[in-house]
């Protein structure tokens, strides 16, 4: 538990402005305790617990865990039509809720990255709903296909900027990130002189600077090196809040997702749970070829 909750609290300590002190004295403890707390050094106890959770007005299983409640209703897109030159999207409607753990597939072309523009907000729809139940600003975080780095900055300044842009900059969180996404080695080297695992590694790392609802990472593991890999995949395991992800990593796909949407036609043509597609005996990567093929293609 020490690892997630010590983050959780960090992490809702920083959102609510709240120094450890200001805890400290509101739970009768010294703030070294709090400290401790923090570093996974020690753990609270239960009335403890309890009582943080009401300071933050989380319920426990969050600020233990970091999950949410998986009925929460997260996102919501209704007949949602987009053209450029061609029609991209014909009418997607798409639900994401609380602890959802999404993979969205679907060919080349067929409009994935411009769904996550779409929840994003930076491009309009031409038609239909797009409906958030959570703050855009503070509680959705996206890792975009292309990096957006700034080049001439060193990596740990960079870490250091977009930290405070999001508010929870501290010379500790910078630390720990360094050593957690192992870039401690390269914090003195300029992005442009980075190499493009380094890069997505840092992309990653700025992306869940801060916890989130919703964590949304188009092609995330493009470029990685196998060892790269198997840490993004590792670290998504801690990922507290709901994920939608963009891969055609098929290595990996069948372990950490529960649902699986594919994108055909400008719609969601399937929307199946991991479990049912498991319990045919299949994996995803079959699901998806069988379903994905031309009409009339013979497999
Ligand atoms: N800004 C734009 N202007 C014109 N056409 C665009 C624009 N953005 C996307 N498109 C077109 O919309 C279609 C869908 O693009 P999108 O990037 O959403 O696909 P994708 O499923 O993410 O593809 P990929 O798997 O190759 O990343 C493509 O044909 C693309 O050329």
């Amino acid at each position: 538990m020490e690892n997630i909750f010590s983050d959780q609290l960090t992490m809702l300590r920083q959102k609510k402005s709240l120094s450890q002190e200001i805890i400290a004295q509101k739970l009768f403890v010294s703030r070294q305790s709090v400290s401790k707390w923090e570093r996974g050094d020690a753990e609270p106890d239960i009335d403890k617990l309890i009582a943080l959770a009401d300071i933050f007005g989380v319920d426990l299983n969050y600020l233990l865990a970091g999950q949410q409640s998986s009925k929460e209703l997260l996102l919501k897109l209704i007949a949602v039509n987009k053209k450029f030159q061609n029609p991209v999207l014909r009418g997607v409607n798409l639900t994401i809720y609380g602890r959802d753990r999404i993979a969205l597939l679907g060919s080349n072309g067929s409009g994935k990255s411009t769904i996550v523009n779409i929840i994003e907000g930076t491009l309009p729809t031409d038609s239909g709903q797009v409906e958030k139940y959570f703050d855009a600003k503070d509680d959705l975080n996206v890792m975009p296909q292309e990096n957006v780095l700034i080049e001439s900055l060193r990596l740990e300044e960079h870490i250091v900027l977009s930290a405070s842009i999001q508010r929870v900059y501290s010379k500790q969180i910078v630390h720990d990130l360094l050593e957690k996404f192992q870039l401690k080695a390269q914090a003195n080297i300029k992005i442009s002189h980075l190499s493009g695992g380094q890069k997505r590694r840092l992309a990653l790392l700025l992306s869940v600077i801060r916890t989130s609802k919703l964590l949304i990472l188009d092609e995330p593991t493009v470029g990685m090196d196998l060892e790269s890999i198997d840490f993004f995949w590792n670290y998504m395991d801690h990922i507290g809040g709901s994920v939608l992800t963009i891969t055609h990593d098929f290595n990996q796909i069948d372990r950490y997702f529960n649902r699986v949407l594919l994108l055909k036609n400008g719609v969601i043509w399937k929307d199946e749970t991991v479990a049912k597609i498991h319990s045919n005996n299949q994996t995803i990567e079959e699901w998806y070829r069988k379903y994905n093929r031309n009409e009339g293609e013979i497999i």
